[in-house]
């Protein structure tokens, strides 16, 4: 985990009021000081034609809305005081990260079947310091936000996620970011385990996959894991709490 820019502390605007968030199956409520936005690996490779998932052969066509969609629900977020985190996906250079033929992960990452396929991309798909592994332009990480890098699907697995949430007492996870049915869902399931309150915002995520795996995934959420909501009740909700300087 590191705090953007690396350097100094940026104070967030600070809230102790609940809000009452429009969600399927029940509305929920939310005290924004306990809440965080979960920016699920909105990189190049997985929002940007050119990109690991594109090249893989996933149709990302929808992506740009979802990026639209994640930048409202951030403006309102860090309007609100309300903790953002970004997850960032990816290995080092030599791909060691990845593990090789003794881990599934080798054998299932269609990033790096892709290298294996077209060895012309070898170094180039999700590896530190490329342009695929970098957060899309328009959703770069702001003064205040946190970032954690990844190595799996699940934001929780061999990370900071889970040390640094609870030092900030955060308890409600507010997911957006692509795929839905990936890294979204394989996050949000791990949230349920840790005992925190996951919401996700169903037009800020995206599918790797037919239309259909979107809505399994919804209904896997609010019916197993968590609660789903939208970027437009979100914003309503958190835009009702004015942040409080004094606390
Ligand atoms: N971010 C994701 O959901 N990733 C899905 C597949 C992959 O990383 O290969």
């Amino acid at each position: 985990m590191s705090a953007l820019p690396a350097a100094g502390h940026v104070p967030r605007p600070q809230t102790r009021e609940s809000v009452t968030l429009p969600a399927r199956p029940e509305p929920l409520s939310l005290k924004l000081h306990e809440t965080a936005v979960v920016v699920v690996d909105m990189q190049n490779a997985y929002a940007t034609p050119g990109g690991y998932v594109d090249l893989a052969g996933f149709d990302i066509s929808g992506a740009a809305g979802t990026i639209g969609a994640i930048g409202r629900a951030l403006s309102a977020a860090r309007d609100a005081g309300v903790l953002v985190v970004y997850l960032q996906n990816g290995w080092d250079k030599d791909y060691l990260d990845a593990g090789g033929p003794g881990s599934p992960n080798w054998h299932k990452s269609n990033a790096l079947k892709t290298m294996r396929r077209r060895p012309e991309l070898a170094g180039t798909l999700l590896a530190k310091g490329t342009w695929d592994y970098a957060i899309v332009d328009a959703l770069q990480p702001r003064p205040g936000d946190l970032l954690v890098p990844k190595t799996r699907y699940s934001g929780f697995f061999n990370s900071t996620l889970d040390s640094t949430l609870r030092a900030r007492g955060i308890r409600n996870l507010v997911f957006v970011g692509i795929a839905t049915n990936v890294c979204v869902e394989s996050t949000l399931r791990d949230a349920f385990h840790l005992e925190y309150f996951a919401v996700m915002l169903e037009d800020a995520t995206h599918q790797l996959g037919p239309a259909f795996i979107q809505e399994a995934a919804a209904y896997n959420v609010e019916t197993f894991f968590g609660w789903v909501s939208t970027v437009a009740d979100f914003c309503g909700a958190v835009s009702q709490a004015a942040p409080s300087p004094s606390i």
